[in-house]
């Protein structure tokens, strides 16, 4: 762990339990390599994990079992590890390579950008050659300029110990967002590519390994699923996937299932298949805490016998890239908790509330736009992570906001035009049925897609569907607080509710919406019959750049007539909501006494 982060609270576990293949899971690390520095129950660093992964190895051998170790996706863009450096990932894609990974995929956040996907084509991938896979992704080779596959469509090999025939493919969902530099091709046509049908009618085969960043109750899957189940009513199939930042398991049939393991390094995915050959396969799942105290107990070891030389040396190697980007630079001291979905919008304590009741009202203005009033918006998803109480570091702020974008505006909308533009943007259906752009939860927080399941089917309810949305569901109730169970996941999935290593009080989650609003009018603009109300009969729209696509389709179904960008500008130029919050933040969080 790094230094500084708290130790593990001792806590209630539940075991694992080995089968003759196993597996380890991570997706959506988002560049916490560092693991939490605030939070014990995910203070281990990828270094500790580096150490779990060989002597979970030696277990494996010590039973004649195998153990194959997956990543899904979504590595960068998320923590100050990956982001603060300049070029991004200066040091990210060394740390990650120390990993022995068996099969990986890419997620979105390797595409929406032309240097990370340049990056991940030129470097991620040769890193981890033989374990990347790219079964519907392609890229510009930025040397030839030719489009190519980003890595082999797929792979078969054999276990070492149990001689397991596996053919695996890594999946990224039907992303829309990616720079043009990329192209994803939707699942469902890839599955009738030519290479994949030839690859599924492998008959030496027993097991098909489908790793992605895709969700588990997902179209996508479905198809993949079909496709084989056709072919293979008795192969069994294990899916993992990601991109919700949830920790799920999915029972498709007797002989298939799904595991995605949560988000930002807080869980380590277990899945064992046991009588993998046979026609009685045994599944297990367990979501482990990302921790010592869950890593020394599922490798039956002690702070003394646990870390290995290479761990050691990896977490050296955060602990360097940290110093040199000064991640501990206190900016500031937060005077409370601010929750992404701990808490429900709006409140006193919603971080989303803070924003705008409090940083965007007192700095976002265009000195250019002669204090015109105008009705800012920002989609929830920009907003990535809690901010709690206590010193708020240079890692803090890209923690909660690590995103680069900056803001546009259109002039001279009428507010009652605007304010159903942020109604419809909040509504969904209609404008994504419509739209080319539809994608899992394309402005919420990605977990606030994963809540709206279906609780009964634990079916994805598609943003299209016409099902009427919840407002605003505690998902989990408070329960009292039992001294020995510190609040953590309390996850319920296809298999039951045991499938947390750790024995945790829930924590609530509340909805929250797609984009939030604030208006912002100043004092001298208001003339003296606007005054009575309060209000301004037009305003500048503003809204922070990467939500253009869909200011440009909620403008068409409000009445807005506008083309985007033509008719719209640069506001605050060279100002990103990042920077927004940050200078906001240093102006007024100073740190008493109370917080050093
Ligand atoms: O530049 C960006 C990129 C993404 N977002 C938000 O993030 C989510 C997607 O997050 P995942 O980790 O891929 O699930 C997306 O829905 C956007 O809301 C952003 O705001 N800016």
């Amino acid at each position: 762990a790094q230094p500084g982060s708290p130790s593990p609270v001792p806590a209630k576990l539940r075991d694992l339990q080995w089968g003759k293949l196993n597996f380890l899971h991570t997706t959506d690390t988002h560049g916490w390599l560092g693991g939490h520095l605030q939070e014990a129950s995910y203070s281990a660093d990828w270094g500790d994990y580096v150490s779990f992964v060989t002597q979970m190895r030696r277990k494996a051998e010590s039973q004649d079992a195998d153990l194959l170790v997956i990543d899904t996706g979504d590595r960068v863009e998320g923590n100050g590890l990956y982001d603060s450096s300049d070029p991004k990932g200066k040091y990210l894609y060394d740390i990650l390579k120390q990993q022995d990974i068996d099969v990986m995929s890419s997620g979105n956040h390797e595409l929406y950008k032309q240097n990370t996907s340049e990056a991940e084509f030129l470097t991620n991938v040769p890193n981890f050659q033989g374990s990347y896979l790219a079964s519907n992704i392609d890229i510009y080779d930025p040397q030839s300029g030719k489009l190519v596959a980003l890595g082999p469509r797929y792979k078969k090999f054999t276990t070492k110990n149990q001689a397991i025939r596996i053919v695996a493919f890594g999946f990224l969902f039907d992303f829309t967002g990616n720079y043009n530099n990329t192209k994803v091709q939707p699942v469902e046509e890839t599955v009738r590519e030519d290479w994949f049908q030839e690859a599924i009618r492998e008959t030496e085969v027993d097991l098909f390994l489908v790793v992605g960043h895709v969700p588990l109750r997902s179209q996508e899957y479905q198809a993949v699923y079909n496709a084989v189940r056709r072919l293979h009513p008795d192969v069994p199939i294990q899916f993992f996937g990601g991109h919700l930042h949830v920790r799920d398991y999915a029972r498709y049939d007797t002989k298939s299932s799904g595991l995605a393991s949560g988000r930002f390094m807080e869980t380590i995915g277990f899945l064992s298949i046991d009588n993998v050959k046979s026609s009685n396969p045994v599944f297990s799942r367990r979501y482990i805490d990302n921790n010592l105290f869950s890593y020394h107990h599922h490798a039956g070891l002690d702070e003394a016998t646990f870390p290995t030389e290479h761990g050691k040396n990896v977490s050296r190697m955060i602990q360097e890239a940290r110093h040199a980007l000064d991640l501990d630079m206190v900016h500031g001291c937060a005077p409370r908790d601010l929750w992404v979905s701990r808490t429900p919008y709006p409140s006193s304590d919603s971080i989303y509330s803070w924003l705008e009741n409090e940083v965007l009202p007192q700095s976002l203005r265009d000195p250019l736009r002669n204090n015109t009033p105008a009705l800012a918006i920002s989609n929830t998803g920009a907003i990535r992570f809690d901010i709690f109480k206590g010193p708020f570091t240079q890692d803090s702020i890209y923690n909660m906001s690590p995103f680069t974008s900056g803001f546009r505006y259109i002039k001279d909308v009428p507010l009652k035009t605007a304010k159903r533009l942020v109604w419809l943007l909040n509504r969904e259906t209609k404008i994504f049925t419509e739209s080319e752009h539809q994608n899992y939860c394309p402005l919420g927080p990605p977990e606030k897609c994963a809540h709206d399941l279906d609780i009964e089917t634990r079916r994805y309810t598609p943003i299209n569907s016409e099902l009427k949305r919840r407002e605003q569901i505690v998902l989990s109730p408070e329960v009292e607080q039992d001294p020995q169970v510190l609040p953590g996941y309390t996850t319920i999935d296809d298999a039951g509710n045991d499938g947390d290593d750790t024995i945790h009080s829930s924590i609530s989650f509340y909805d929250v919406p797609n984009v939030l609003q604030t208006l912002i009018v100043p004092e001298t603009t208001l003339s003296a019959k606007e005054n009575t109300s309060t209000e301004p009969s037009t305003v500048d729209l503003v809204y922070v750049d990467f939500i253009e696509p869909y200011i440009a389709l909620a403008a068409k179904f409000s009445g807005l007539h506008v083309e985007l960008p033509r008719d719209s500008d640069v506001y605050m130029s060279g100002t990103s909501l990042t920077e927004l919050i940050l200078g906001w933040i240093k102006d007024n969080w100073r740190c008493d006494k109370t917080f050093i």
